[in-house]
Parts: C-alpha cells; structure tokens; sequence
C-alpha cells in the first residue's frame, strides 16, 4: 500500500503496488458489508465475472480475496479525475469532450457486457478522465452490494438509478444504459436527468418525471432518450448504441473542434481530419496491422475512420456490423485478434474488441506504473461528496410498488391433467425479467407485480420453473379472455380438472401440481376427493350450485347420475336441483419447484390457485426469500399470485404453504450462469 485514494460508501481505496512494480488500486470493503455471507458468496461469483472484462476503457480487475477479514479487489490504477470532480471543477462538457465521454464510456459498457457482467453503479464517478481518456471503474461490486434496494430501502440508490433497480431488481445492463443516459445528461448540464436534490424527490422523478434533455441534440440526444426508457427491454444495448454514435458525423453543439482537444492518446491535438486517425503504435492487444485510434488529432470527421476492420474479434463477440464509417481506411483496428481486439484501433471488424490506441506515438502499451503519476492531484482538493453517492434510509418504501393486483385471471385448466414433463428454465424475456413499476398514470412500461410477470412468462413459453402445472405448454393457453361467462366456464373446467387429477391422475402428475388440501398430502387426498361425499363438505369446501362441476361432464369422477342409468324412469315435472357435488378446498401451488438460470431474475410467482372451494392460505419462509404476502383468501375458482423475492446468487430459498392442514413446499433455486 502506498496511499490513500479515497473512500466511497463500499470501502476504501488505496493506491498500491505490487512486486513487480504495478501500481493498482485496491478496494477494501467496509467491514459490514464483508461481514454478510451473501455478500462474501456473490462479491466472488461477481469478481471472477468482472476478472474477464477487457478492453479499451476499463480498470481491469487484477485480483481479490479477503484480508483481515474484508473483502478487497485490485484493479488497474487509473490517473485522472472522475468524471463528477471534472464537472465540479470545470463545468459541463460539450462538443468533442462530450462525445468523447460518450462513445469511451458506451465502449467499456460493451466490453463490460459482452463479458456477461454489468456494473450496477455506472455514474459519473465510476468514470475517471484521464490521458488514455474516460475509463471506468468500480464495475465489480455495483450489482453485489446495492442489496438495500432489493431489500426495500433506496440506501443505494443514486440520481443515476434505473427504475428497474429502485424497484428492487439487480441492475443488469440494461440498468446500465439508464446510467450511461443520466451520465452523459450530466456531463453535458452538470445535473443528473431527474434532479439530484433529496432522494424521494429524485427517485419519484426517475419513476414518474420528464428529463431535461434540451442541453443535447441530435443523435446523442435520441441516444440518451432511447437509454431513459423506463422499460429496460426497450433501452438499446451498449453495443448497438455505439454502432449508432459511431456512425454518424456530429450534429449541431457536437462537431469537434480542431486541434482543441489532444483526443483520447497523447496525440497532436485534433482536427478535422478523417477517422480517429490512423495512430501507429499497438495498444491493448497484440495487434498488428497498424490501425486508427483515438490518439491523434483527427476524430469523428467523415473520412476511414470507421471502416470496416478485416477479422473478427472472438473477445467482443461476432458483431453486427462490418464498419459503420464512410471511410475506405483501415477503420478501428484491423486483423483478428483473440484478445483484446487489434493493435490500436477501436476493435477490430465486425467486433467491438480492441483498444483505443495509444497514438501516433503510442507504441506498445506499458504499465501503469511507467506511465501514471498518482496521485494527479492532492485527494483534499477532491470534491467530498458525488451526487451518487446516496447514504441512509430514507422514509420510502419501494414495497408499496409491488403492491399491485394480486389477483391474476386463471389460467385454461386443460394442461392441469396432463402437465407438461418437468423442464429446468429459460431465462425469460427482458421484459419479464425486468418488470418496471408503474406509477400513478404512467402507462409507458408494464407493471411488476404479479400478473406481469406470470402473464409474460406464461405467454411466451419459456418458463422458469420445474415440474409445473403450467398451461403454456397447450396451444392457445395464453391469458383467457375478461368475460364472465368465460371465466365461469373456465372456473368449471379447473374443478373438473382438479377433480380429475384427484380421481386418479394425481399419482401420475403429482410431481407437477401441489395440492394442498384439507387432508394434507394431496396423494392421499386425492381418492377421498373422487367419490361423491355423503353428507355437504364443510361451508368452506363447498363450491356453489354455479361452480359445481356440470355432471354431465365427462370427468373421472363417479357420479350417480351417470353411472346409474335410468332409461326408464320419467321425466318429474318439477326440475329438481342439480344435485351438489361437495368439494373440499385445494390449494394448487405451483410450480412447485423453480429454477432460475439468469442471474439478472432476484423474484419470481407462485401463483395459488383455489379450483374447488374457498381457501386460506398461510405462507411461510423456511429458508431465505420475501414474500410479497404471507397470508391470503382465495374465493372458490379464484387464484391469486404472490411474488418471492430472492438472491440471485446461487442460493436456494423454501416457501411452505399451509391450507387447512395440509401442507408443501416451494423450492426456489436462484441462479446464475455461474452455478
Ligand atoms: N481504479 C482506480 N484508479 C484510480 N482511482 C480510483 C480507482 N478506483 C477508485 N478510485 C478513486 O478512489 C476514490 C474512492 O472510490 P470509491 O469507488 O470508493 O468511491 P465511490 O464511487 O464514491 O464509492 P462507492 O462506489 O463505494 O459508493 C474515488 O475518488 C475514486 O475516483
């Protein structure tokens, strides 16, 4: 350790150097937070991901561990200030220091992402400005430890915050595009997107406000109104942005300056000239066909800057794009590169991979400690406090968002008899994994309470979960129709259903359907359920006239009034009542067993379904989750949707539902591509 860098609301970072001479940045975690085993398992699991981000524009992660018993990373020391001081210090950016800003950052992003990380924290102080230009840092632990805001306070929260992450997701990276969006507003104003005064205030903005934008124009001005989206699923990704930006010359208010700027490298300054310009040294990776960069004056003038790379660069991905720039030169980077993208462009063909390039006189890169002073300035001249960094509870609770209809429509009961074979999940679509609240009137993005999310994932098919009685797997079982008769016929066909399954058909499927029931265990419960009882069931497990099951439907169930023909017997002249089928009260709890690829996915629903009569319900958590309610009613016919919350680090949660007596369990097994 050679110093004190600073100290944020994580920990303490101290400059330091290792045996052979490099100097880093170590990050020592506040002991609180290393006290906290759910901490300790995904600060790992998040580490060894961030360990494989590389590439132009990141403090790359070069180890952690523990160290007296706090949790600690090391990355690659950055010289500059960040992004917050320099506005602080020097006012907002424009032009080409904007753009700059921009595309450094959207850059890094896409390395970021492409490794299958996210940063979870991205604002202006998780970007330092300095002589290789912006670089971003602190991408390792943004989605571990802003566990507050999962939990229901905004203790982690930022102006910067995506609406998605206030309300309790784990920020993915689409959280980061929302953050990138209220970064470059800020850069270019010197005021975050939604205000950064109180945090009821700005968060009640970020769910329910209008940004300024009008410091911004053209297409960085729809860049960033795309990224604002409140729906995470329509946010462009990181990647296609930058394809976007790079693509373009310049609007109005972001045409360069010439030979104002020194550019990203130590070049000559910029002009006008095309392309980032054509430096000669390598960079990042062991390119070696001579490429543009981001030193040397020339930049975002028309001309080869940005023309297509020869090789695909197996680090960032294939790529979508064969160049995006006007040019015929060699464009950002040329030959393949298995590393970190070629030499000293920006990537290399189709790819985003590769550097930005030391310069016409970069050269090969050399270690930080060869070439970075630190610090660049005295740590008292640096501004207390960033506007991200948002400490203490306040007096707002993201629970009350959650607070939706629990009530779903119920699903066609067709399915119920015959389930679909038990199948591990698939990560839902963006939308479903990232259900955005929606506030009082605003109807731009979906809800995430229960219905959003079931009704996304049930409609779409791949569903996360193991052994349900899902409907998805039957053509046309998407949401039925609102119509009364319908959901009375439907509220038939569930009876009939359960009824059938506990006629005979439980043995078989009983992996796929809990059945909660007054007797308890639903295998048991089911041949009690199949004969006619003598006497009325008790008032609660007595559907009425109108949910009886039709006795002329052709279920499992013994019935006298089928299986006793009576060709002879005439008509009575009065109608009699249909007879009353007593039903007792089951609780279908599904799916009984859930699990979670993604790591992006910290909740899921189990929906309860009452299919015969009226049900209470009591929930409770034997290991690690929140429930969004714990206890319930559910009219005969009825179903209703809870929400468990969890960690989505490789950890198991248990949910055991009680009806009557009878009891299951729910197993949720939260993942992670890493488990
Ligand atoms: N890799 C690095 N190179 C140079 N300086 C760094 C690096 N990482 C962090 N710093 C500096 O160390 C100081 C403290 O960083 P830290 O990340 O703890 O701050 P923060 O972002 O305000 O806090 P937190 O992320 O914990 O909420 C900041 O001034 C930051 O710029």
């Amino acid at each position: 350790m050679t110093g004190r860098i600073g100290e944020g609301g994580h920990g303490v970072v101290y400059a330091a150097e290792t045996e052979t001479g490099a100097r880093v940045a170590v990050k020592l975690l506040h002991r609180r937070f290393s006290e906290e085993e759910q901490v300790r398992r995904s600060f790992g699991v998040e580490l060894r991901r961030a360990q494989r981000v590389t590439g132009p524009g990141v403090a790359r992660v070069l180890a952690y561990g523990m160290h007296d018993k706090r949790l600690y990373y090391a990355s690659e020391l950055v010289d500059g200030s960040s992004l917050w001081e320099v506005v602080e210090r020097k006012g907002r950016r424009s032009g080409d220091a904007l753009i700059e800003i921009a595309l450094g950052t959207l850059t890094a992003l896409t390395a970021i992402h492409q490794a299958g990380a996210a940063h979870g924290d991205f604002g202006p102080s998780s970007v330092l400005l300095g002589p290789q230009g912006p670089q971003v840092i602190d991408f390792a632990v943004g989605r571990v430890l802003d566990r507050p805001l999962a939990a229901g306070g905004f203790a982690g929260a930022s102006p910067f915050t995506a609406p998605e992450h206030l309300a309790g997701t784990i920020p993915g990276p689409e959280s980061d595009m929302f953050a990138w969006a209220g970064t470059i507003v800020y850069a270019a104003t010197g005021r975050a997107p939604f205000g950064q005064d109180s945090v009821p205030a700005v968060v009640n903005r970020i769910l329910n406000g209008v940004p300024d934008l009008s410091a911004l124009s053209g297409t960085l001005l729809d860049a960033v109104t795309a990224c604002l989206d409140r729906n995470p699923a329509r946010r462009p990704a990181a990647r296609e942005l930058l394809a976007r930006l790079e693509g373009v010359e310049p609007g109005p208010g972001l045409t360069p300056s010439p030979g104002a700027d020194p550019g990203f490298g130590p070049g000559p300054g910029r002009t006008p000239s095309p392309g980032f310009g054509p430096g000669p040294g390598p960079d990042l990776g062991p390119g070696t066909v001579p490429g543009p960069n981001l030193g040397p004056g020339p930049n975002l003038g028309p001309g080869p800057g940005f023309g297509p790379g020869a090789g695909p660069d197996p680090n960032l991905g294939p790529g979508s794009r064969a160049g995006s720039g006007a040019g015929s030169g060699p464009g950002r980077g040329a030959g393949p590169d298995p590393g970190h993208g070629t030499g000293p462009g920006y990537g290399s063909g189709p790819g985003y991979g590769s550097g930005f390039g030391g310069g016409p006189g970069g050269g090969p890169r050399v270690p930080p400690s060869e070439t970075r002073a630190w610090p660049p300035e005295p740590p008292a001249a640096r501004p207390a406090a960033p506007p991200q960094a948002y400490s203490g509870p306040i007096p707002l609770s993201s629970r009350p968002l959650w607070h939706g209809s629990e009530e779903v429509p119920p699903p066609q009961a067709g399915p119920a008899a015959s389930p679909p074979p038990a199948a591990e999940t698939t990560v839902p679509p963006a939308e479903a994994r990232h259900a955005v609240p929606s506030p009082a009137g605003g109807a731009a993005f979906p809800r995430p309470d229960g219905d959003r999310l079931s009704s996304a994932a049930e409609a779409t098919g791949p569903i996360p979960v193991l052994g349900a009685d899902r409907p998805s797997t039957t053509p046309g079982s998407g949401l039925p129709p609102a119509s009364a008769g319908g959901d009375r016929q439907r509220r038939h066909r569930r009876t009939r259903v359960i009824v059938a399954v506990a006629g005979g058909l439980a043995l078989a499927s009983a992996a796929a359907i809990v059945a909660i029931t007054s007797g308890g265990d639903p295998q048991q419960q089911a041949p009690e359920a199949a004969p006619p009882p003598p006497a009325p069931a008790q008032s609660l497990a007595t559907p009425s006239a109108a949910e009886s099951p039709p006795l002329t439907d052709p279920t499992p169930v013994p019935s006298p009034s089928r299986t006793t023909p009576e060709p002879t017997k005439t008509p009575e002249p009065t109608p009699k009542a249909p007879p009353t089928r007593a039903v007792k009260p089951v609780l279908m709890v599904s799916p009984a067993r859930i699990r979670i690829r993604s790591d992006y996915i910290s909740y899921v629903n189990i929906k309860l379904r009452a299919p015969g009569g009226a049900v209470r319900w009591r929930a409770t958590i034997t290991e690690g989750s929140v429930l969004s309610s714990s206890k319930g009613h559910i009219r005969a016919g009825s179903s209703a949707t809870i929400t468990a919350y969890g960690t989505p680090y490789c950890s198991t949660s248990k949910v055991r539902f009680t009806s009557n007596g009878g009891s299951r369990t729910v197993t949720i097994m939260w993942g992670g591509i890493l488990c």
